[in-house]
C-alpha cells in the first residue's frame, strides 16, 4: 500500500483568509435595522473568531442591546443570507497564503480546511478567493456531527482528505484551533495575525508564525524529516 501524505489541516477565518471587514459589515446591516450603533471597529477583529451566533450576541450587546435568547436565532438566518451575498467583497487571503499552499502542495502534501464556518460558506469563499482546488478536503460547520473544539473535526477532516494523522500538523488563529489540535494530538502552528481574544502566545501552540513565508521552516522543524521526501 502506498504511504499516505503528509497534511496541513487549515482553518479558515483569521488563518488563510482575513474575512473580519465583510463580517462586521453583515453584522453592522443587522445592527442599523435595528437603529443601533454600528460595532466599534476596534472591537471588532476580537468579536469575529467565533462565528455568526457568537459575533451576533457580541455585537448586540456591545451596541447597548443585548439580545434575548429567542431573537438569536432569526438573526442568524438573517446574518447568513446577507453574509452569503457578501461573502467575499473585501475578504481576501493572507500575503503568502496562495504561495506556501502551492509550495506545501508541489512537496506532496495533502492540504485540507477545518473551519467553523458553515461548510457551504467555506466552499464558496474559497472558491471567490481562488483557492478551493488546492485543498483535498474542505469541512465547516455541518460537514459532521461535531465541531471545533471537538478534536474528532480534526480527526475527520484527515480522514476525509486521505492524509497520513501520523504527519499531520493543524494550522489556526484561535484557542478553538489550538485545543482541538491537542485533543487529536497533532501538533499546531498559531499565526499571530488572526482573531483571538487571548494572543496565541499564551496558548501553548507548538509554534508562532507572523506570515506564511515562515510556515515551511515551522513545519519543517516539528514534522519527521520523511514528510518532505517523496515517497
Ligand atoms: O466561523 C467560525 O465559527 C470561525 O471560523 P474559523 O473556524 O474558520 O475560524
Ligand atoms: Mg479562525
Amino acid at each position: 500500500m502506498t504511504q499516505r501524505a503528509p497534511i496541513l489541516v487549515f482553518d479558515l477565518d483569521g488563518t488563510l483568509a482575513d474575512t473580519a471587514h465583510d463580517l462586521i459589515a453583515t453584522l453592522n446591516v443587522l445592527l442599523a435595522r435595528e437603529g443601533l450603533p454600528m460595532a466599534p471597529p476596534a472591537s471588532a477583529r476580537s468579536i469575529v473568531g467565533a462565528g455568526a451566533r457568537a459575533l451576533i450576541e457580541r455585537g448586540f450587546a456591545l451596541s447597548g442591546a443585548p439580545l434575548p435568547p429567542e431573537r438569536v436565532e432569526p438573526l442568524v438566518v438573517e446574518f447568513l443570507a446577507h453574509y452569503e451575498a457578501h461573502i467575499a467583497d473585501e475578504s481576501r487571503l493572507f500575503p503568502g497564503a496562495l504561495a506556501a499552499l502551492d509550495r506545501f502542495g508541489d512537496a506532496g502534501f495533502t492540504l485540507a480546511v477545518c473551519t467553523n464556518k458553515p461548510e457551504r460558506m467555506a466552499r464558496l469563499l474559497l472558491e471567490k478567493l481562488g483557492a478551493a482546488d488546492r485543498f483535498a478536503a474542505i469541512c465547516g460547520r455541518g460537514t459532521f456531527p461535531m465541531h471545533k473544539p471537538d478534536p474528532r473535526t480534526l480527526e475527520l477532516t484527515i480522514q476525509t482528505a486521505g492524509g497520513d494523522p501520523a504527519r499531520a500538523v493543524m494550522v489556526g488563529d484561535s484557542k478553538t484551533d489550538i485545543d482541538t489540535a491537542k485533543g487529536a494530538g497533532a501538533p499546531v502552528v498559531a499565526v499571530d495575525f488572526g482573531y483571538t481574544e487571548i494572543p496565541v502566545t499564551e496558548l501553548a501552540p507548538d509554534r508562532v508564525i507572523s506570515h506564511f513565508d515562515e510556515l515551511w521552516a515551522a513545519a519543517e522543524s516539528i514534522l519527521p524529516p520523511s514528510a518532505f521526501t517523496r515517497t
